[in-house]
């Protein structure tokens, strides 16, 4: 199975089948056709199908697709079948929110180690993990195996700091500040950004509203 081979829209849309898998998991479904999928996720059968088939027909005509082996092969794909060391570099409130969020610790996403510039946080634990001085970084890096580093730190901050990541080894960026990142090739980095999420809300309400007031 080829990774590369999958175009980006359906890796794109692979978590969205993950969760809905697991969910079916969750209800002790064994098997789905691609039509029921269809209705659960609002998605074309079709769709569901040509997606799917990318991996090598998990389907059987008649049959319907096998949950928990899909779920296993999508999980794999997406490289959730292995832990991912990960640290979170700036524990205001967007490093706390997301250090406390136990789930991402189910995925495989481990969270070992928080990082700030503010004397007044260290030693504070946020689930049981004490936030350390940023100054203790490169030593942390050193000594441990982090895979994924998560920025939650001021705008004008993170280039820096994802360039003295880098120099230490991190090859993954969650980023969050609002910064496009200027990286070498060989570093992913993944943006999140909430309120370009919410413009795109802002735009659909305002279209809806010219539609339905005209
Ligand atoms: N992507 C999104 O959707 C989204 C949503 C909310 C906030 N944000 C962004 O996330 C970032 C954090 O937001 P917040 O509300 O948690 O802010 P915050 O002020 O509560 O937290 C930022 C933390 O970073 C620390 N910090 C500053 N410089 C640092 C450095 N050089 N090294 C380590 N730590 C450092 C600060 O001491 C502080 O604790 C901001 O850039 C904000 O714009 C993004």
């Amino acid at each position: 199975m080829e990774a590369k081979q999958i175009s980006k829209a359906v890796i794109k849309r692979l978590p969205r089948y993950y969760r809905y898998l697991g969910e079916l998991l969750e209800e002790n479904v064994e098997r789905i056709s691609s039509n029921d999928l269809s209705k659960k996720m609002h998605v074309t059968a079709s769709q569901i199908r040509q997606d799917l088939n990318n991996f090598g027909g998990f389907g059987q005509q008649g049959y319907g697709y096998n949950v928990k082996y899909l779920y296993t092969e999508i999980g794999k794909i997406l490289g959730l079948d292995t832990v991912h060391p990960m640290i979170i570099v700036g524990a205001g409130n967007l490093g706390q929110a997301l250090a406390n969020y136990v789930d991402f610790e189910k995925r495989g996403f481990k969270l070992m180690g928080i990082f700030d510039i503010n004397p007044v946080l260290e030693g504070i634990a946020v689930r049981g993990i004490e936030i350390q001085m940023i100054s203790d970084l490169p030593f942390f890096l050193k000594e441990n195996q982090i895979e994924i580093a998560i920025l939650t730190l001021p705008k004008n901050k993170a280039g820096d700091m994802a360039n003295i990541l880098i120099e230490n080894g991190i090859k993954a960026i969650w980023n969050f500040a609002h910064i496009d990142l200027d990286t070498p090739d060989d570093v992913i980095v993944e943006n999140v950004h909430l309120s370009e999420s919410l413009m795109r809300l802002s735009y659909n309400l305002s279209q809806y509203r010219q539609e339905h007031e005209n």
